[in-house]
């Protein structure tokens, strides 16, 4: 359930979107994507109501379509809301207080090694999101990339943890970041700076499940 979920995991917030949030949402649900994440962080990224209401509408979507919808770092607009989960980096609030605060909901944490994979599930992380696999553009504090051996060495140790890749993954590198190990990709640009949303997502939904099916 939650391997297939982690598949295609598109990750947004109004900054990243060069058109209307709703619409690129729009196209993304139905190019295929299996998860979704309100990520309203960085330069310009809305505050308060404002973003709350977009938040309402972005899972109303969601809803619609049966997505999970997450909330990136933000505990009290995902209750607030009653979100599908939340997902937290190694910074915020530590996941053993976030598990207590959300109960069943999904719980994604951030990691970079193995270290904190075993942190993660120490702290009943239903998944974790390891990164950046590849230099990026959308996350001006984001660490050193971390390559696809990463991917490889942390599911040598942890057979069943289910991990989703992000950080820099095209269309082109999609395949290679499931046969090292990841059970599905997540992304900001790939889907966000498309020229055609749904075509694109959908390319990468193909490239992704075909890959899964031969692992
Ligand atoms: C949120 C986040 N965490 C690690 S890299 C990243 C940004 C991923 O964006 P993109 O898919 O555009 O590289
Ligand atoms: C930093 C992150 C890592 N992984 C995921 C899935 N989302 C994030 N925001």
């Amino acid at each position: 359930m939650m391997k297939q979920k982690l598949s295609l995991y598109f990750v947004m917030g109004s900054i990243d979107c060069t058109k209307d949030p709703l619409a690129v949402l729009d196209e993304a649900i139905k190019g295929g994507i299996t998860m979704f994440q309100f990520r309203e962080k960085g330069k310009g990224a809305l505050t308060g109501i404002e973003k709350y209401r977009l938040a309402e509408k972005l899972l109303e979507r969601c809803r619609m379509y049966n997505i999970p919808f997450i909330v990136n770092d933000d505990v009290d607009l995902a209750l607030a809301l009653q979100a599908d989960g939340v997902h937290v980096g190694q910074e915020d609030e530590v996941a053993e207080r976030v598990r207590d605060r959300i109960g069943d909901k999904y719980l994604g944490v951030s990691v970079h090694n193995l270290n904190e994979v075993k942190k993660a599930l120490a702290a009943c992380a239903d998944y974790v999101g390891l990164g950046p696999i590849f230099p990026t553009v959308s996350k001006e504090d984001a660490k050193q990339a971390c390559g696809l051996t990463m991917i490889e060495h942390i599911r040598a140790h942890e057979k069943r943890v289910p991990l989703v890749a992000i950080g820099g993954i095209t269309e082109q590198t999609a395949k290679q970041v499931i046969e090292a190990g990841a059970d599905g990709i997540a992304v900001i640009s790939a889907i966000c700076r498309a020229e055609h949303i749904y075509e694109q997502t959908k390319r990468l939904y193909e490239i992704v499940m075909h890959a899964k099916q031969k692992g």
